[in-house]
């Protein structure tokens, strides 16, 4: 690994993310430590076109075979193009496409290879983030917490906030950053919320043929069935204790839930759903926050966030609101988490993945060889 890698001095930090509503590859960079945020640096986005997208789908579920070999062929080759324009880096973090997620039975699966990343970009990659912290016992995700917690310092925030987001699937931190040390008992709280923006994507491509429900305009002319959102909500995930996580189509049986409304009223109902799951888990917050702060794409939508400002009774607002970039705060999140991993920091504890100890996990791929984390 290179020197400025090894020593404690800040790096620049170029991470990837490859998200569940599969629509292409975030990539930004951060300078830090491994502990601070000094500063954030360029963006990038390559979007998956249908073709690739199909691809990707078919491999969804799956844990190996010939479409598991293509969608990982095609998320490296994606990463190489979304990666290469990006100047002077130390390290990348490279998340990879999750297509199969079950902590507590087969394991986790991010595809893409990191040893070919790091030949073709010429620097160490770190990736395969999950996979140690489900040997450990925990849920392998959600990992940004950690990185939630270095954000919360960087806003200056003082008192307890949520950093909530919704992408594909929901998920949730609560950050107290009165705690020196994000391991600390108390410090950090996470889990994943339930369905976020999937269930609607589905309905919506199914339906209408469209990918999503742009700026909330089907849900905003329907009535929400509350039939089915009682019927969702009674669904065991929600009476479980976090940390806890979930795969993409856990919740695609949801769709029938709602299969006789009319596609305003499904939407809005399944919109509904997603909001009604981030109230549920706001329970578990050890106080209230001062204020959720939402990321991921669902923050686009009006009529999500104004389920969310009704539910919960604290303000709810876009991370934008202060300074951060939600639509690269998961990309940000793994190039801080491969500082981490190099440096043999922890990315993941008992109160973010319920994980049994600390864990760094990662592999870490130098351009000429392949080595475990030191
Ligand atoms: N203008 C918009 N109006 C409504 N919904 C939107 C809008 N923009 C994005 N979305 C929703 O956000 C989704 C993308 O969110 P995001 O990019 O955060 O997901 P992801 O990172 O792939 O998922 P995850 O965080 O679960 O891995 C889209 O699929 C869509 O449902
Ligand atoms: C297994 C997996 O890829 N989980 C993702 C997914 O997308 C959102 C939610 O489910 C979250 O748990 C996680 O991603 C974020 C980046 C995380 O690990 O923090």
């Amino acid at each position: 690994m290179n020197k400025a890698v090894r020593k404690a001095a800040p790096v620049r930090a170029l991470g990837a993310m490859s998200g569940t509503s599969l629509d292409g590859v975030d990539a930004a960079v951060v300078e830090t430590d491994g502990h601070a945020i000094l500063e954030f640096g360029e963006t990038g986005y390559r979007a998956y076109s249908e073709a690739e997208r199909m691809v990707l789908r078919a491999a969804l579920g799956k844990w190996h075979g010939d479409e598991v070999e293509a969608a990982a062929a095609l998320v490296t080759e994606a990463h190489r193009e979304a990666l290469s324009p990006f100047g002077d880096v130390d390290l990348v973090g490279f998340h990879g496409q999750t297509l199969a997620h079950e902590p507590k039975g087969r394991g986790t699966l991010q595809v893409g290879d990191g040893t070919a990343l790091a030949q073709a970009m010429g620097v160490p990659v770190v990736w395969d983030f999950r996979s140690d912290d489900v040997r450990m016992g925990g849920e392998g995700a959600p990992l940004a917490p950690f990185f939630h917690f270095a954000c919360a310092k960087w806003i200056g925030a003082d008192e307890p906030v949520c950093f909530l987001n919704l992408g594909g699937v929901g998920n949730l931190t609560y950050v107290d950053p009165s705690f020196e040390r994000p391991e600390m008992p108390g410090a950090l709280l996470a889990f994943d919320t339930g369905p976020a923006n999937a269930p609607v994507d589905d309905l919506m491509q199914s339906r209408l043929g469209l990918p999503m429900d742009r700026d909330g305009a089907v849900a905003r002319g329907g009535t929400v069935e509350n039939g089915a959102l009682e019927l969702f909500l009674a669904e065991p995930f929600f009476a479980r204790m976090p940390p806890k996580s979930l795969d993409r189509n856990d919740f695609a049986e949801m769709v029938g839930l709602v299969g006789e409304l009319s596609d305003q009223d499904a939407v809005a109902t399944l919109t509904a759903m997603c909001a009604a799951g981030v109230a549920q888990g706001m329970e578990h917050c050890p106080k209230p926050p001062s204020r959720v702060l939402v990321t991921g794409g669902g923050r686009h939508n009006p009529v999500l966030m104004r389920m969310l400002r009704v539910s919960l009774d604290c303000p709810v607002e876009p991370v934008e609101s202060v300074g951060l970039d939600g639509d690269m705060l998961e990309a940000q999140a793994f190039a801080y988490l491969a500082v981490r991993v190099a440096r043999g920091l922890p990315t993941s504890c008992p109160g973010t993945t319920g994980v049994r100890a600390l864990v760094g996990g990662g592999i870490v791929s130098a351009p000429e060889t392949v080595r475990s984390r030191p």
